[in-house]
């Protein structure tokens, strides 16, 4: 290390105590007291640097460290590796002097003292060194307010246990940590950025809990990765109330689940459930039929080049809408009289419960439950009256026999009716009681089959045939008529469309609800705006939580036509109270490719401001013509930016077709490029559509056009800006002229074009 800083010594003795202390702790773990023991005594015997104070041999000889779990210590072993990557000198006005507190991913207490070693960079004081800047500030913990002084803010470099550099950071001096972690490659998997995380993105990681959070964050500006902090922070937060287990993180697909799984571990969040729309819906609604995925209609749309008055597209957009919800409302009424009873639960001509106190249960006590919940719950009820009736009923029927006994003993003369008489009645008696215990068994169950039994796909069904369906919606148009025919049509084959599951969701919280194993306390909802109205509705209503954050740019929202056009439905009409944050600073790419990708903003209809690169330069995006012979230069650039240590390339197209005509073109090339597949592990060198790109990134991203050119209307700049976001630092454009990217549309200035034969 080159740094010549005043307080080198006492920052390399700090590492070495506390990394000596974690030693001790995970020693303590994993051996006996013997072995710990006798390490003890060669730690304490090779000591040789300052800080080798009582209080310090005090801590290490002491053994009786608590019991951690299994989590904690493969965490702690973890975190020895880069303890803390921050420090705060802060003097709190309560106190006499000034403290000293060390940031890390987890904190770790002095066992003896119970002061903090290292401060996770959840806890309330950590939001000081993200927050504020030096001088006076504040904080909040536990209801309570806390002021003081930050005198210093410093950041470190640790790698595998060595401190490589520290840096103080003040007013004026720019992150220069931020600008090194962005410089970095990509290595296809997200990173956690505890230690850069910006002013901005700590305001959504720290907004209020309790609340529902929508984020609109343009391209490459954290959201993602905020959103994962996020739960991190909501974790630790909320320890005592919620277990990872009950927060469902809702990614756009496998791919998407893949690149995000080893950066929730890094944060602690070990057994969150991970899961798309689409699996989550098929899992709790238990329907085996295929799903012909968003992805597929569009591009089967986009291929046959009817985009824009696609039949498919219009029905997928009402089928995601807030008039379909009104619609599925009405149908959910009328359903609901179909659990109107007429007649009193009786045993053997006796009341039990009355049909007008059941449907009161039914239509009223029960409201808040699913409906077949409801029929269990009155089952439950009827059961518990029956028995307790039933006795009454037996001693009253023996009572009525017993009456008709004493008048036969004593009414009749003769005695031989007497007897005969006295015996009918006996063994009738026995004979009434044994019928009524018999039907008392099954009564229930014979009551309850009034109740009609429903199957959530024939319910369904059902909705769209004709006669219904008008009975519910008051018009009816060419479009609808359409809609109707053709989803009854697939529906008959037992086919499903993706935007058929918002619909599945919604009804099956009305019939049968959620499984417990399936519900979710907190929801985490990533790329959202390519969710419809209903489909969000329907979570919010399956869960019955307002714990959702939602994260989105309307600006890559290429599923529009069933997409959210706005945040303002979800804040209107879906959520109360909710937070609504921004992020317009991007840290993915450079100024230069922002720059050309802002440009498509403007084009788009949605009224988006410019996203702010943090300053970070690179080279102007380049096109280049794919002629003959474009191959070979193609070649060369790519293995000179390998030679220049870029690791992750892609080849973005606008469609499937595309993608898979230049990875059969490239194949000779042999450079290792690959088409990749929704479901397929990621790898370095990726043939992929835009919107499986989506939410992606790599170090250079060549966008390459053939058959497909990108035309100025909305969807395909969308596609256009999702897929010029992609790269961290190289962006090429390959096709036949600069308008397939619409560079007609933008200043010359913001590309260069290469001349292959210079
Ligand atoms: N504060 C930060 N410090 C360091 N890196 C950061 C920071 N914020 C974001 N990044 C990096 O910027 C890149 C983009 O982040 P992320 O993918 O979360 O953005 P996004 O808003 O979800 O992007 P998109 O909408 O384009 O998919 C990632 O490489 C991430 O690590």
């Amino acid at each position: 290390m080159t740094n010549s800083h005043p307080d080198l010594q006492e920052e390399l003795e700090r590492l070495s105590f506390t990394k000596a202390y974690m030693d001790r702790l995970i020693v303590s773990q994993q051996s006996g007291q013997e072995v710990l023991k006798k390490r003890q005594e060669d730690t304490l015997a090779h000591l040789d640097f300052k800080d080798s104070s009582l209080r310090y041999q005090e801590m290490l000889s002491n053994a009786n460290f608590m019991k951690m779990s299994k989590d904690q210590l493969e965490s702690l072993i973890h975190l020895r590796k880069k303890p803390y990557f921050a420090r705060i000198d802060f003097h709190r006005k309560e106190k006499p002097e000034r403290e000293i507190f060390y940031i890390g991913k987890m904190s770790l207490f002095d066992r003896e003292t119970q002061l903090p070693i290292i401060l996770d960079w959840r806890s309330p004081l950590a939001n000081v060194y993200y927050e504020g800047r030096l001088g006076e500030v504040s904080y909040n913990s536990h209801g309570e307010r806390y002021e003081g002084h930050v005198s210093l803010k410093r950041q470190y470099q640790i790698e595998e246990g060595e401190l490589e550099d520290f840096r103080d950071i003040d007013i004026t001096t720019k992150d220069d940590l931020l600008q090194d972690s962005l410089s970095q490659n990509a290595e296809n998997r997200l990173t956690e950025i505890v230690a850069t995380i910006q002013e901005e993105q700590n305001q959504v990681i720290r907004a209020d809990l309790r609340k529902p959070i929508i984020v609109q964050g343009a391209a490459g500006s954290g959201k993602t990765t905020i959103a994962l902090h996020r739960i991190s922070y909501f974790l630790y937060s909320m320890r005592d109330i919620f277990k990872p287990e009950e927060m469902l993180i809702l990614a756009p697909n496998r791919l998407f689940i893949q690149y995000i799984s080893e950066v929730l571990p890094e944060l602690g969040v070990q057994r969150s459930k991970q899961t798309t729309f689409t699996e989550f819906v098929v899992k709790v609604t238990g329907i085996h039929w295929p799903v012909t995925t968003q992805h597929q209609i569009l591009m089967k749309s986009i291929e046959e080049g009817k985009a824009a008055d696609d039949p498919a597209l219009w029905s997928a957009g009402y089928k995601g809408s807030q008039s379909f919800k009104d619609l599925l409302n009405r149908y959910m009424q009328w359903l609901k009289k179909g659990y109107q009873i007429d007649q009193d639960f009786l045993l053997a001509g006796f009341k039990i419960k009355s049909a007008k106190s059941i449907n009161q249960l039914f239509f009223k006590e029960y409201n808040y439950f699913p409906y077949e919940v409801r029929i269990q719950k009155i089952k439950a009820v009827l059961q518990s009256e029956l028995r307790r009736k039933k006795k009454q009923i037996l001693s009253k029927m023996a009572e009525k026999y017993d009456e008709e006994l004493d008048k036969a003993l004593f009414g009749f003369k003769d005695p031989e009716k007497r007897k005969t008489r006295v015996s009918f009645l006996i063994t009738r008696k026995e004979e009434r009681l044994n019928e009524v215990k018999k039907e008392a068994r099954t009564a229930v169950q014979r009551f309850m089959k009034q109740y009609p039994k429903r199957n959530l796909l024939d319910v369904y069904e059902k909705l769209y045939e004709e006669e219904i369906f008008l009975s519910l919606c008051s018009y009816d148009t060419p479009e609808l008529k359409e809609m109707r025919e053709s989803t009854s049509k697939y529906l008959k084959k037992k086919q499903l469309n993706s935007e058929d599951l918002a619909a599945l969701l919604y009804i099956q919280s009305f019939i049968k609800g959620i499984d417990k194993d399936d519900q979710a306390k907190k929801v985490v909802i990533d790329e959202a705006q390519d969710y419809s109205f209903l489909e969000i509705y329907a979570l919010r209503r399956a869960f019955h939580t307002d714990l959702f954050t939602i994260v989105g740019d309307l600006a890559q929202g290429i599923y529009r036509y069933r997409g959210l056009k706005n945040w303002q439905v979800l804040t209107n009409d879906v959520f109360r109270n909710v937070n609504y944050l921004t992020l317009q600073k991007t840290y993915r790419t450079t100024i230069e490719i922002m720059d050309l990708a802002n440009e498509l903003l403007v084009l788009m209809p949605d009224e988006l401001p410019k996203a702010e690169p943090v300053v970070r330069h690179g080279e102007l995006p380049m096109f280049l013509q794919c002629e003959d012979g474009w191959k070979e230069h193609f070649k060369d650039r790519v293995t000179q930016l390998e030679a220049s240590r870029m690791n992750s390339f892609a080849i973005v197209t606008k469609t499937k077709q595309d993608a898979e005509h230049v990875a059969s073109d490239i194949q000779d090339l042999d450079l290792g490029f690959k088409m990749l597949e929704e479901d397929e592990e990621m790898s370095e060198r990726m043939i992929l559509p835009a919107y499986l790109a989506k939410g992606l990134e790599f170090d250079v991203v060549f966008l390459y056009s053939h058959h497909h050119r990108y035309q100025l209307k909305e969807l395909d700049i969308k596609m256009l800006y999702v897929a010029m976001t992609r790269p961290l630092h190289k962006l090429y454009l390959i096709g036949h002229t600069p308008e397939d990217f619409l560079l007609n549309q933008v200043k010359e200035s913001l590309y260069s074009t290469i001349h292959r034969k210079v």
